[in-house]
């Protein structure tokens, strides 16, 4: 009878309104992450993509793998509709992974094909998480996957290479250099030094941002050629994940040429400039120098050290984010005092000879020897008094499986360069003469940075691959 009273569409009204205030609530909040927010990635989809690849259970049943000739590990991915369940600080999180049809588009000025499928994930928990699960438990994915991508990446190294026209650009080719903290030889507080001022420059974008500066350090490596500092600028790539630029200053002509290649350089990378001493005979540092070929005439008009140091303090280091300068050096006293002058370099890193404790490093690195071996004592002595690189000791090291072999050929390394170093100096000098000039020689030595003096050519192919 009253339903005759009450219109339908009223009575349908009412109905539904009661049951949604009667129906009992849902606990469960469901977040939903497409993959694209309009024409941009979301980055919350593509961090749970790889996150959940580290959370996948025996339960699973199907997984999708890939990989591409330039990964180095298969690509793990959840196929369509499968299920998670991850736990964050006692929190219960169920994760699907959600494949729809792409609706069509019906706005004719939309050009973009539209995607086959359209995917993204359901995040279900409880309502009552909801601050921890936004505020803590999606920040952790996001800084969890760059982690992991950064550990999968795999690094570039960029050499330059001459066009046919003229030009000059990037190219690159896998970086796969061994080099790590962990192998290079070279004194403990300084390598943990280094480290820890790459560990606050990565931490510190906020602080550059306040002060003004801009994101990038500068690291000028010197030292005898064989004492690691190609090794070191590995070391830094494959500790941070940056990519390398080898900027080899004698193949670049003009300023123009080096400000396109430096703006053509990507973040999070190192630009290195090894042998800044001869790679380039830059005009502000050669007074007087005659007989020249007309080729390096032109190169000395237009390659200015001031156009190199401009892009180190200015335009290119304001326009980019994470970068590192590398140069290095086998004469620090050399260098043009433009480069050394306060404030320009953040950090002169020595690399020297050989010591006891980067031998062991080596020998443990290089024959597994942990604990002591009976000529390590007298290996220890020699180096006190002979000058040896960790190049030469590595060399001599890896002759042989047989630690004792190895050790012993070491020995007989470093009598003979001890005998060499032990030459008279000046061959007319009696005997006495002779003792006073290895006193002064021996003196000399410990005073001064040890220098070689040894020429090189500065386009020899680096060994960073
Ligand atoms: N400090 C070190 N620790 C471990 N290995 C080293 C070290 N120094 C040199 N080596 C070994 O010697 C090789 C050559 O060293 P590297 O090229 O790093 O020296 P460099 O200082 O860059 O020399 P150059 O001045 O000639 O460029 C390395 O590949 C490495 O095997
Ligand atoms: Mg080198």
């Amino acid at each position: 009878m009253a339903n005759d009273l009450i219109p339908y569409p009223i009575r349908n009204y009412l109905f539904s309104t009661l049951r949604y205030f009667f129906k009992p609530r849902s606990p469960i909040l469901t977040l939903v992450i497409e993959e694209c927010n309009g024409m941009a990635r979301n980055q919350v989809f593509d961090a749970a993509e790889v996150y959940l690849c580290t959370r996948i259970s025996p339960n699973t049943d199907r997984l999708k793998i890939s990989k591409t000739p330039k990964e180095k590990n298969l690509t793990i991915r959840l196929e369509k509709g499968e299920k998670i369940v991850d736990f964050y600080e006692g929190v219960e999180l169920k994760w699907r992974f959600i494949c729809a049809e792409a609706e069509k588009s019906n706005n004719p000025n939309d050009h973009f094909p539209p995607r086959a499928e359209k995917r993204s994930f359901e995040l279900c928990f409880h309502k009552k998480h909801k601050e921890i699960v936004l505020n803590s438990y999606v920040p952790f994915i996001l800084e969890r996957a760059k982690v992991i991508k950064d550990e999968q990446r795999v690094l570039k190294m960029f050499t330059l290479n001459m066009q046919n026209y003229g030009g000059i650009k990037w190219e690159s080719i896998n970086l796969e250099h061994p080099a790590t903290f962990e192998t290079l030889a070279m004194d403990p507080e300084l390598k943990y030094g280094v480290m820890e001022d790459l560990n606050r420059f990565i931490k510190r974008k906020e602080f550059y941002k306040r002060v003004g500066r801009a994101w990038k350090r500068g690291y000028l490596l010197y030292g005898p050629p064989g004492t690691g500092k190609s090794s070191l600028v590995a070391a830094m790539a494959n500790y941070l994940k940056f990519d390398v630029y080898d900027l080899q200053l004698a193949n670049i002509m003009r300023d123009s040429d080096l400000r396109k290649l430096l703006l053509s350089t990507g973040n999070r990378s190192i630009l290195v400039i090894e042998d800044i001493d001869c790679s380039v005979d830059l005009p502000d540092r050669r007074h007087g120098e005659h007989g020249r070929k007309q080729h390096d005439h032109h190169h000395v008009q237009q390659l200015t050290l001031s156009g190199l140091l401009n892009f180190i303090d200015g335009l290119w280091s304001s326009c980019g984010d994470e970068r590192i300068i590398i140069f290095t050096t086998n004469h620090k006293e050399k260098l043009d005092h433009a480069l050394l002058r306060p404030g320009r370099m953040d950090m002169h890193i020595h690399m020297s000879y050989c010591n006891p404790q980067g031998f062991k490093l080596l020998a443990s690195n290089y024959l597994g020897i942990q604990g002591y071996h009976s000529l390590f004592s007298e290996i220890e002595g020699l180096l006190q008094e002979t000058d040896v690189t960790p190049a030469q000791v590595a060399e001599e090291l890896m002759k042989s499986e047989d630690a004792d072999i190895a050790l012993e050929g070491l020995v007989k390394l470093l009598k003979r360069k001890k005998l060499e170093g032990d030459e008279p100096i000046d061959k007319d000098a009696n005997k006495s003469g002779i003792q006073e000039a290895k006193r002064q020689k021996v003196d000399k030595k410990r005073k001064s940075p040890r220098m070689m003096i040894t020429r090189r050519k500065s386009t020899r192919r680096r060994n960073y691959f």
